[in-house]
């Protein structure tokens, strides 16, 4: 079941990677094509994610893992692997028919458990036989060490898919760099055993037309969406999921669609904006004031949109009838604000009211949480920050308990 209502709710249950060989298959040549800015350390990597997975668990949250999931899926339908496998395939843009055989046959005789790791490692050309090539394309394909690509950005559970009350958007993703890693999504929320009974209603797709990522949408609570229009997602696509959230049975009413930056530091709208209690939010400053915001609202057909020009406290005001705090990472001084920002310190975890993980690099931010009253669970975070996600966009909440 899927049950997340709010951003703040106690967290009872979410979805996590840990990382893996694909860290390992990062070289500066690809740095860009696959989204990361840096190599991380593996072991220590590793290390680092156990620590968050740690302080999750020891704050009563059920941990579970995507590669088990996704194992425990295709256990339970083994009729689906074949589809799946050549989905993963097709989707890895490998033009070759011979090199295409080869992977497939590779993968199948794989156990599941190994088969699902190797997708996420990606695989070098010279792990596979295979056998003599018929084509200029098979040979042109010979000349690049992978035949399918690492997906190290699935450490980053947040984008490929969204809690959105009892369903899910699943992503359609802006760069092709991370794609596959909807297919994944797409197979644990249609065919794991927690699911299939009564499978989570889908309001996006992931071969939709437009793109949108988990990270830009926030659910602020039962009735209101915040989405960001981003670096990743596309207007046309909000409209979409707002219009398929709004035909189903369900107390959303709003969803309010932010007009950030579009640049690499503001990828996503949880960048620059995440809640850390009731009416309390940790802000980029960047989107402080004059922030434009459209406003789809339910109505009898479809929904009508209005835009607002206005700063961010008073949309909030008035649309969650309270009070509104904003924390500015970083604080005052310009050069911290927007260093912490880099490093995801507004990027916090909320697991309960008022109680979130944070990197502890993001010091300044940190201390004005705990001066705010905020309970401040600090993880550690030289390698994991290197993927520019902090603890929020790391997981995906699949259940929530309810908030007043
Ligand atoms: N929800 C987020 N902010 N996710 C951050 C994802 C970072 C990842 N390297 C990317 O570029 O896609």
């Amino acid at each position: 079941m899927i049950k997340v209502h709010s951003e703040i709710g106690k967290l009872k249950s979410v979805l996590l990677h840990r990382p893996g060989k694909e860290l390992e298959n990062l070289t500066p040549d690809v740095l860009e094509k696959l989204l990361f800015d840096d190599i991380p350390y593996l072991k220590v990597a590793q290390e680092e994610h156990d620590i968050f997975a740690n302080t999750l668990r020891a704050h009563g949250v059920e941990v579970l893992y995507l590669t088990d999931m996704l194992t425990e899926a295709l256990e339970a339908h083994p009729e689906v692997v074949s589809n799946f496998i050549n989905a993963f395939i097709e989707e890895s843009k490998i033009k070759s028919q011979t090199i295409k055989n080869a992977l497939y046959k590779y993968l199948v005789n794989l156990s599941i458990t190994d088969m699902i790791h190797k997708m996420i490692e990606g695989i070098r050309t010279h792990e596979i036989t295979v056998g003599k090539h018929k084509s200029i394309m098979d040979m042109l394909e010979d000349e690049y060490p992978f035949f399918t690509d690492p997906i190290p950005n699935i450490l980053f559970q947040r984008d490929p898919f969204s809690s959105v009350g009892h369903g899910v958007a699943i992503g359609k993703m802006f760069t092709h760099a991370r794609q596959r890693e909807t297919i994944f999504a797409e197979y644990i929320l249609t065919y794991h055993p927690r699911f299939h009974k009564n499978p989570p209603i889908k309001y996006y797709h992931r071969l939709n037309r437009y793109p949108l990522e988990g990270g830009d949408i926030l659910v602020l609570n039962k009735n209101i969406i915040a989405i960001g229009i981003s670096n990743r997602t596309d207007p046309r696509a909000i409209e979409f999921f707002a219009e398929q959230l709004f035909k189903e049975n369900t107390d959303f009413e709003t969803v309010l669609a932010f007009n950030i930056p579009k640049s690499r530091a503001f990828m996503h709208l949880d960048t620059v904006f995440t809640q850390i209690d009731y009416g309390m939010f940790t802000i980029h400053p960047g989107i402080e004031n004059k922030l434009t915001v459209f406003e789809i609202t339910k109505n009898d057909t479809r929904f009508d949109v209005v835009k607002v020009v206005g700063s961010l406290e008073d949309v909030l005001e008035k649309h969650l009838k309270r009070p509104i705090k904003l924390i500015r990472c970083g604080g005052k001084d310009v050069i911290t604000s927007v260093r912490e920002q880099w490093n995801d310190g507004a990027n916090t975890l909320a697991i309960a009211p008022g109680k979130v993980i944070v990197y502890d690099r993001n010091h300044v931010t940190n201390q004005m949480l705990v001066d705010a009253g905020i309970e401040v669970l600090e993880i550690e975070s030289s390698e994991l920050s290197r993927g520019r996600g902090g603890p929020r966009c790391m997981s995906m909440p699949l259940e929530r308990e309810d908030i007043e």
